[in-house]
């Protein structure tokens, strides 16, 4: 039986692909073997002994310690692009809440007086505080072009806007998606003196935290409106917020209230509604339980944000499977341990990806405990399984 442990809400359609008669899920249970997961930080928690796999129902990773999973030899799964399309839809409706005054204009609607002929008297004298403008034409600046931007981009394009992008490492196949009218900016500032509109869909990392900053925002166009639906860290809240009262920046909408950013007149701060959809929390939890069911079941490898990706059919009496240090002689020292085991080979994968190398090992014979601790004293090793 498979212990798996919820440490947030994953949608049914998701947990329902774990056969019971194999699994126990639940959001409290000991010595678990995976984790599910959306946006509970991880960070501060001891990590079970018993823990195979971490998976995180969503994209961004940034609550999960995924350098300290590695080194204890365990995958890290996500579910890139499944939710997309929730994000896509909630920054569209983002782009027309700023241009057209939305939140404000309904502020004043609802708190209107009076029988209905006075209000409909103030609501034409009052509309034109609230009259914006229109998409067509404008510029949107994305930064991010993977699953997010790449939608984002295509999406508003159709809208009749013009689009620039700033993605220094996108890759093959996302570049692939996005429409030939999208413009390349070979840098965040060259991105930043074009767009009127920009939105930010990149991971939290070093690379990208305060990228919006008060320097930056001196490139940026006078009334400019800030989107970000990526992670709270990656606009300098302080700095958008002196720019919007300085009258540089007309409007700042995210998904990350805070204190500061949340009572602001031209700031509308949304409750991390981006994924927050029917359809992408059950993409989200049926992706991730089928990729985690894999791995605990055959050592596959799907989507994993630490291991390289690994599928072979299974062939023979049984499968072992071990992460170690992507360092020489690793295969040698286990096959040789096998050999002298009187274990036999039917098929073998190895793969590295940075300073980790995963092994997939179907035997001719079932393997027991003894070769599973042998192979474990070899230096290098950090986890071994048979399956
Ligand atoms: N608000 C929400 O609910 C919500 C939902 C989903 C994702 N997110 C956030 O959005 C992020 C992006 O999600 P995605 O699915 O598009 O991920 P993705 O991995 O498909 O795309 C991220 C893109 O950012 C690019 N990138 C990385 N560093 C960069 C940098 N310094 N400058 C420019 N581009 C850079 C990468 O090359 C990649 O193409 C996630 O990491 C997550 O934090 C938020
Ligand atoms: O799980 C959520 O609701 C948010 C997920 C989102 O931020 C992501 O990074 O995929």
């Amino acid at each position: 039986m498979f212990k798996i442990l919820t440490l947030n809400n994953i949608s049914v359609a998701g947990l329902n692909r774990l056969p019971r008669d194999k699994y126990e899920v639940a959001s409290e249970i000991m010595h678990p073997d995976a984790i599910l997961l959306r946006s509970f930080k991880m960070h501060e928690m001891e990590i079970p002994k018993t823990l195979k796999a971490v998976g995180r129902a969503g994209a961004g990773i940034n609550n999960i310690p995924v350098e300290k999973l590695t080194s204890m030899g365990i995958p890290v799964f996500n579910t890139p692009g499944a939710n997309a399309n929730a994000v896509k839809e909630l920054v569209v409706a983002a782009l027309l809440i700023a241009s057209r005054n939305l939140t404000q204009a309904w502020d004043y609607a609802r708190n209107l007086e009076g029988d209905d002929a006075s209000i409909a008297k103030a609501v034409e004298a009052g509309k034109k505080k609230y009259a914006g403008t229109e998409l067509p034409g404008k510029t949107l600046g994305v930064i991010g072009l993977g699953a997010i931007g790449g939608r984002i981009a295509n999406a508003v394009i159709g809208l009749g806007m013009k689009v620039i992008g700033y993605d220094p490492t996108v890759t093959i196949q996302h570049a692939w998606n996005l429409s030939a009218e999208v413009q390349r900016a070979l840098s965040f500032e060259e991105l930043l003196s074009e767009a009127d509109y920009i939105t930010f869909h990149v991971p939290l990392i070093d690379a990208t935290k305060n990228m919006l900053n008060a320097e930056r925002i001196k490139h940026m166009k006078n009334n400019a409106i800030v989107l970000n639906f990526a992670r709270g860290g990656i606009v300098d809240d302080d700095a958008v917020i002196k720019a919007l009262d300085e009258e540089k920046l007309y409007a700042y909408i995210n998904d990350f209230p805070t204190n500061e950013n949340k009572n602001h007149p031209r700031v509308v701060s949304l409750p991390h509604l981006g994924a927050s959809t029917f359809e992408a929390e059950e993409n989200c939890a049926v992706m991730v339980a089928d990729q985690i069911q894999d791995y605990l079941e055959n050592g596959n490898i799907t989507n994993s944000v630490n291991f390289p990706e690994m599928k072979m059919p299974r062939a023979g009496a049984s499968r072992i499977t071990i992460s170690n240090s992507n360092v020489p002689n690793m295969v040698g020292q286990i096959t040789s341990v096998l050999a002298d085991s009187g274990i036999n080979i039917v098929d073998m994968l190895n793969k590295s990806r940075g300073d980790i190398a995963y092994n997939l090992v179907d035997l001719g014979t079932g393997a027991d405990e003894e070769v599973v601790n042998k192979i474990k004293q070899i230096e290098g090793v950090l986890a071994v399984r048979i399956i």
